[in-house]
């Protein structure tokens, strides 16, 4: 089977470094100006490819996790992808009861006051309050805000109402819809002007069309949104977008798109003038749960095909509009437009709660499935975005882009490799620190940690830094929670390290000249400042030091010459202008060169989302691998756990194995019956 990742990823992981000195606390973010990447696990999707087999080959990859004794939990989830991942990495399970873990790895949302008891090491895949992005109301509700705030910079969500609180506006809506199209000489379309949805449900439940209040139920809560009946389509099939976005920092932000996403396709050819029939949905709907179930569906079983059947590569579907003659990679420029602006509408409720409930940098990270739909006049349209977006993997096509999605995901999320021991030595010292911080009572820099954790650090295990050694972490002369500004500094380092490691995510927030576009539709949010801060040092000294100190902060903040007569706000508006206006500048030859200039790099970036990510004559893996029992390593309880859940299911099937027995003579006798 063809490597997924080149192997040097893994043997890097397994050197040793050399470290220089660090402050306290710092363990947690490597400053090593060299060998970066030895500070923090490295994932690669290719262990994958060895874990089911006994071959030496996934010692290579599991045996630093397994040394350093790290640890994963998953609650309220059991993707397989992550298992996998994790195992083929030498991670041992724990249960969900264990607070001493590495990573924890969430499928629903978790209470921001859980968020506290975080420690510098661990890793949860979650933001507090996320959920104002992953709610539908919620999400359409943050942007409408935006919009009123800011203008049609935020116009890509269609016209909405929440139901019962908003009934009355809906009914004025529907007859205005009526009113237009009956003055326009037209008819309302089929299957309805507006889609309702449930506000928390997912893989197209309970979704049905409606055209008057007649339509609407009482109960609620219900997403009632103008229904998009011009969709770009494929051979003549409606499709819509996954987008797979990661953010490791919200204030600052800090945002990733992944180059590689799908294209899911309704099974049917779309046609709004059609009579009723059962199978609309297939029409309409392109959920890949839904159309699943279609007769017409076609799964891509191919490995070598990206744009076979119902389901498609992002890239294929692009390469697809290229053909047609249109500028795909402006398309994706205005999917980063919109995923960035639906981050920052909920920036600010995010931060707050942050603020109260983080007390370290960079222990949380977060993925997010943006669904994206796609009109004829090529402009994106948002439709949800995912808490949790699905890892499943049932074709090829999948296996192969999502076991990529999370090794490099993980990789942003920078795991450190720290031993158990040192975990476990550290904890008592930074618990106390942290209940003092709570009752306020008591100076942090007066804990003092536990003398066996003082010899326990004289042992240094492989993958501890010199700097945990430090005297003074011993002695406890510093505080251990980061204040506010230690927090940016990390912040800043961790971007930086990130930047080595982001595999085929793209950083789109922030880069270069993404200050002066986004900060006059940005809300203030306080005297922080940490985006411009962040976007002054990771951009606007970089590009200092490339061109040897010639470029001043403000030129480099718009990184335009032509620009540089313009007022930086006006230049915002005609860049939000440009990502609004798909008629007017289809392409970016029609973009003015003001914003053209600023722009390039990044449409030059977004040639990632067009390339093939299969290769001629290789294989891939259709499904994901069974893990030998050997590398499923699973703590006591752990193990507990799941041998009491399978006599359970086991349990389960006898009963209903006895019920189907039971059962079948009353079925075969009524059958008879009906015969006779
Ligand atoms: N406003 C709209 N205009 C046109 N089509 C829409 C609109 N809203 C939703 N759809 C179609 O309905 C499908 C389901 O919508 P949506 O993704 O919002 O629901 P869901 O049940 O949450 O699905 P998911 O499984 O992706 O979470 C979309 O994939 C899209 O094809």
């Amino acid at each position: 089977m063809a490597p997924i990742r080149p192997v040097e990823e893994a043997e890097r992981c397994s050197q040793s470094s050399s470290v220089e000195d660090q402050e306290v606390g710092d363990y947690l973010v490597a400053r090593t100006r060299k060998n970066r990447n030895c500070d923090y696990m490295l994932f690669s999707s290719d262990a994958l490819s060895h874990i089911a087999s006994d071959s030496k080959a996934s010692e290579k990859y599991t045996w630093l996790g397994e040394r350093l004794r790290l640890t994963f939990k998953m609650m309220r989830s059991d993707s397989r992808l992550i298992r996998t991942m994790c195992h083929s990495h030498g991670f041992t399970q724990c249960s969900n009861k264990n607070p001493a873990v590495n990573v924890i790895w969430m499928g629903a949302p978790v209470k921001s006051i859980k968020m506290r008891e975080l420690m510098p090491w661990q890793r949860l895949n979650q933001f507090p309050r996320s959920t104002e992005i992953t709610k539908k109301d919620r999400l359409y509700e943050n942007i409408e805000r935006s919009k009123s705030i800011f203008g049609d910079a935020y116009d890509f969500i269609p016209e909405f109402y929440v139901t019962p609180r908003e009934n009355k506006k809906m009914e004025q809506a529907f007859d205005r819809v009526a009113r237009e199209i009956a003055a326009a000489g037209g008819e309302l379309c089929f299957p309805g002007e507006f889609i309702v949805k449930p506000t928390n449900s997912r893989q197209g439940k309970g979704i049905f069309f409606a055209n008057s209040m007649a339509d609407i139920p009482a109960e609620g809560p219900l997403l009632v949104s103008r229904y998009l009946k011009d969709p770009y389509l494929v051979n003549n099939h409606k499709f819509d977008l996954r987008i797979y976005v990661a953010v490791t920092s919200f204030y600052p932000l800090v945002a990733y798109v992944y180059s590689e996403g799908l294209a899911r396709l309704a099974s049917k050819p779309y046609d709004i003038s059609a009579s009723s029939s059962e199978s609309d949905e297939y029409v309409h709907l392109t959920n890949y749960s839904i159309n699943k179930n279609s007769t017409s569906f076609v799964r891509n079983e191919s490995m070598s095909s990206e744009d076979l059947g119902h389901k498609w590569t992002l890239g294929a579907l692009l390469r697809y509009v290229e053909n047609e003659g249109k500028d795909a990679k402006l398309l994706m420029l205005r999917i980063e437009d919109l995923i960035v602006k639906s981050l920052l509408s909920i920036q600010n409720s995010v931060s707050t709660a942050s603020r109260t409930t983080l007390r370290f940098a960079s222990t949380n990270f977060e993925l997010f499935g943006f669904d994206v739909l796609v009109d004829q006049s090529l402009k994106p349209w948002l439709l949800e975005v995912n808490l949790s977006p699905s890892l499943a993997c049932d074709a090829p096509l999948d296996s192969l882009l999502k076991t990529r999605l999370i090794a490099d995901l993980l990789n942003l999320a920078c795991i450190p490799l720290l031993d158990k021991k040192i975990i476990d030595s550290v904890t008592p010292a930074l618990r106390k620190s942290m209940n003092s911080q709570e009752s306020e009572s008591s100076d942090p820099d007066e804990i003092e940690l536990d003398p066996k954790c003082a010899r326990t650090l004289k042992r240094r295990p492989v993958g501890l830094k010199r700097s945990v050694q430090n005297k003074r972490i011993v002695s406890g002369t510093t505080s251990l929670i980061p204040n506010n500004e230690k927090k940016f500094e990390q912040i800043v380092r961790k971007v930086e390290l990130e930047e080595g490691r982001r595999g085929d995510f793209i950083r789109v927030f922030p880069r270069n000249g993404t200050w002066g576009m986004y900060s006059p539709v940005m809300e203030d949010l306080g005297n922080d400042d940490f985006d411009e801060r962040l976007s002054e040092e990771v951009i606007v000294k970089k590009n200092m030091k490339n061109s040897s100190g010639h470029v001043s902060p403000s030129n480099s903040s718009t990184s335009a010459s032509s620009s540089s007569s313009v007022h930086i706000e006006d230049l915002s508006d005609l860049f939000h202008d440009v990502m609004m206006q798909c008629d007017k500048y289809p392409s970016l030859a029609d973009v003015p060169i003001e914003v053209r200039e600023i722009i390039s790099p990044w449409y030059e970036q977004a040639s990632g989302y067009t390339k093939k990510i299969t290769q001629e004559g290789e294989t891939y893996a259709s499904k994901l691998p069974v893990i030998r029992s050997t590398a499923r390593l699973r703590t006591k309880s752990c193990a507990e756990f799941y041998e009491g859940r399978k006599i359970q299911m086991a349990k389960k099937k006898e009963a209903e194995a006895a019920a189907l027995k039971e059962n079948e003579p009353a079925v075969s006798q009524s059958i008879s019956a009906k015969r006779v």
